[in-house]
């Protein structure tokens, strides 16, 4: 079998799906994309494009080698969301070849369902209750929301009460009867973690993510001896290059690689392993689309330390176009008390409605993320 030809669609919300055809007839899918720069990404692909063409699919390993250390210049959040789409297509073309699931392919089920948690609150989490009583009605008990809003490297009591204060109220209105991550997003610098964290600790989050950024990932051993609250990292991380030094130092409780970020299934598949060796539970970012989440949940059902599944059913993201729809049979992805079933179809599991897709793709938005100031004019993270 030879790969013939590759095809990117940049669709609403804010995503890129990849079409890979072969000689044979077999198509794979992939998603390539980094939220805010899919044109970018777009080209990274289009740049790899001329040596996959002619190659035999079959070798994903190989491909996935030369893809990385073909490039002097290697690695990052472009470069590894291009590799992490071809990727999954890759798998999705091997498994539909031999007629069975990817994780068929990496050794079977570990699990016969995968549990997923949703978003609440927005950009802005300002009434995340009603968010979750809805969505306990639909079966969930585990949600994430984004922890503040802009924060100052040093912030005032004010800002941190206010944080806290919304958490507070979930606990009270709740209890343990449901289960919640904090993003704290990378808003927050290294001095105001301790403290946050600190005030969060009676309210007993199931974890806080991102609680500073990636690029001050020496500070999560020392964060993590402050807390008992399970530290979580890993959407802003692109392969197993970067995650060992973070494993190495220790702090990371909860490891979230993207796998249309970090390389794919194949990376991170090798991700998932090294951090099971650290005793670090495996729990995928997934904000983005239906073969993003479907390439996931091939790892989440042969990962032993798979715990959780981010899917973006309803995530304040999702303009102009939902998770499901692009894919042919909604339930395939169909979600059960919180929790989605192994997926039986052959490759990554899911069908791609590719009419959708092109008629999408007339409409393709050049998503950008918010560009946030703090009061002084100074650029705040978002
Ligand atoms: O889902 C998450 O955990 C996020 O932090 C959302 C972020 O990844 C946005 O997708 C960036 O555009
Ligand atoms: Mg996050």
């Amino acid at each position: 079998m030879k790969i013939t030809k590759l095809t990117t669609y940049r669709v609403p919300p804010r995503w890129m799906l990849l079409k890979i055809e072969t000689d044979e007839g077999i198509v794979g899918w992939g998603e390539p994309v980094i939220e805010g720069r899919a044109r970018t990404v777009e080209t990274a692909v289009q740049e790899f494009a001329p040596y996959l063409i002619g190659q035999d699919p079959a070798r994903i390993n190989d491909l996935w080698q030369v893809m990385y250390r073909g490039g002097f210049y290697r690695g990052g959040a472009i470069l590894m969301s291009a590799m992490a789409g071809i990727d999954q297509a890759l798998w999705d073309i091997k498994g539909k070849a031999l007629g069975v699931p990817v994780y068929q392919l990496l050794g079977g089920l570990v699990r016969d369902r995968m549990k997923t948690y949703s978003w609440v609150g927005g950009d802005r989490p300002a009434d995340v209750i009603a968010d979750i009583r809805r969505l306990r009605e639909a079966g969930f008990d585990t949600f994430k929301m984004n922890g503040t809003e802009e924060f100052g490297i040093i912030d005032s009591a004010a800002a941190v009460d206010a944080a806290v204060g919304r958490i507070a109220e979930i606990r009270e209105a709740f209890g343990s009867q449901i289960e919640f991550g904090i993003d704290f997003h990378g808003r927050v610098a290294a001095p105001m973690a301790k403290v946050l964290l600190r005030a969060l600790e009676p309210y007993r989050p199931l974890f806080v993510e991102e609680p500073v950024l990636a690029e001050q990932a020496e500070y999560y051993p020392r964060l993590a001896e402050s807390t008992s609250i399970p530290l979580a990292a890993g959407e802003r991380m692109y392969s197993r290059f970067e995650f060992k030094r973070v494993f190495q130092e220790g702090g990371i409780a909860i490891v979230q690689p993207d796998l249309s970020h970090a390389g794919g299934i194949s990376e991170c598949h090798k991700i998932a392993a090294m951090a099971e060796a650290y005793d670090i539970a495996l729990a995928p970012h997934c904000p983005l689309g239906p073969i993003a989440l479907a390439a996931c949940l091939q790892l989440d059902f042969v990962a032993h330390n798979a715990v959780l599944q981010e899917q973006s059913m309803g995530i304040h993201y999702n303009k102009d176009a939902e998770l499901l729809d692009y894919v042919i049979n909604r339930e395939d992805l169909r979600i059960t008390d919180g929790y989605i079933a192994a997926l039986p179809k052959p490759g990554l599991g899911v069908e791609i409605d590719e009419e959708r897709v092109k008629e999408a793709s007339l409409r393709a938005p050049d998503w950008r993320n918010p560009l946030w100031r703090h009061a002084d004019g100074s650029v705040a993270e978002w």
